[in-house]
């Protein structure tokens, strides 16, 4: 499944690419202001932060919620206390596009991931292009030497990599980048099951000084509470934000943790 999802999101890319190509994009990229340092937002506190996401459907769960302006949302989550707003900007599953992220970005002084199967330089210039301030690496998806390439061009363009794993060796993998954010996907992105204890098992091997983020599966105050006596920094919330009658006020719980 993931590398279906790989597999469609470099098809949509060489797609986008016959309109706009290398240059334009790479262009598109160096006239915007510089990326904001995600890493400060992000950086340990003494309660935990929160990357809001803006997520309309996704293959584990289908529909969502439809988000008609997810500019809007986006400012309700940074309004919120929001350390981060994550955009899907996969476009057949997810219904996420490019568009969403530059919108969110024109309303939010807050880091903007772009979150998607990230395999290629176009697709990272793609980020930058429309304002992104960091860009998602699925160690998974990518074998070490195309892992590593991309992660030092995210850093080149002054964006930070969130590097995400979901076993022992994928977190080996992400420390021997170098990665300084580092997140553990409590869902297993094949066969979409949840695994709320992964993260706890899995942060002894993430150095010190490392900013770690523990991704999906929050559905209550409590799972944030889990994560958090883990030692999760970060925690990344799509689904309970989206589907819920009240999105900041859902925020100001898990902030509360
Ligand atoms: O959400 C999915 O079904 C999914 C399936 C395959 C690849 C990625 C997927 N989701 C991306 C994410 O990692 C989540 O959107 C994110 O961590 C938030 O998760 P949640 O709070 O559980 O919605």
């Amino acid at each position: 499944m993931l590398a279906d999802l790989v597999a469609g999101a470099l098809e949509d890319a060489e797609e986008r690419r016959r309109t706009r190509s290398l240059a334009e994009v790479e262009a598109a990229a160096t006239a915007r202001t510089a990326a904001l340092d995600a890493l400060a937002f992000l950086k340990p506190a003494e309660r935990v932060k929160v990357i809001a996401e803006v997520k309309r459907a996704s293959p584990s769960r289908g529909a969502l919620a439809s988000i008609p302006d997810p500019a809007l949302l986006a400012a309700s989550y940074a309004e919120g206390g929001a350390s981060a707003i994550s955009v899907l900007t996969e476009g057949r599953k997810f219904k996420g596009s490019l568009a969403d992220l530059e919108a969110v970005r024109a309303r939010v002084d807050v880091p903007v991931l772009r979150k998607d199967f990230i395999a290629t330089e176009y697709q990272v210039l793609e980020a930058r292009a429309a304002g992104a301030d960091l860009v998602l690496l699925i160690v998974a998806a990518l074998d070490q030497p195309a892992l590593q390439h991309l992660h030092d061009f995210v850093l080149e363009l002054g964006m930070t990599p969130l590097v995400e794993t979901h076993d022992a060796v994928e977190v080996s993998r992400a420390v021997d980048l170098g990665a300084r954010l580092v997140g553990v996907n409590a869902r297993d992105l094949t066969t979409f099951e949840l695994d709320r204890d992964l993260f706890g098992r899995l942060v002894e091997r993430i150095p010190a000084g490392t900013i770690t983020v523990a991704e999906s599966a929050v559905l209550g105050v409590a799972d944030v509470a889990h994560y958090r006596s883990a030692g999760a920094d970060v925690v990344l919330v799509g689904e309970a934000l989206v589907t819920g009658p009240d999105p900041v006020a859902t925020l100001k719980e898990f902030l509360s943790v």
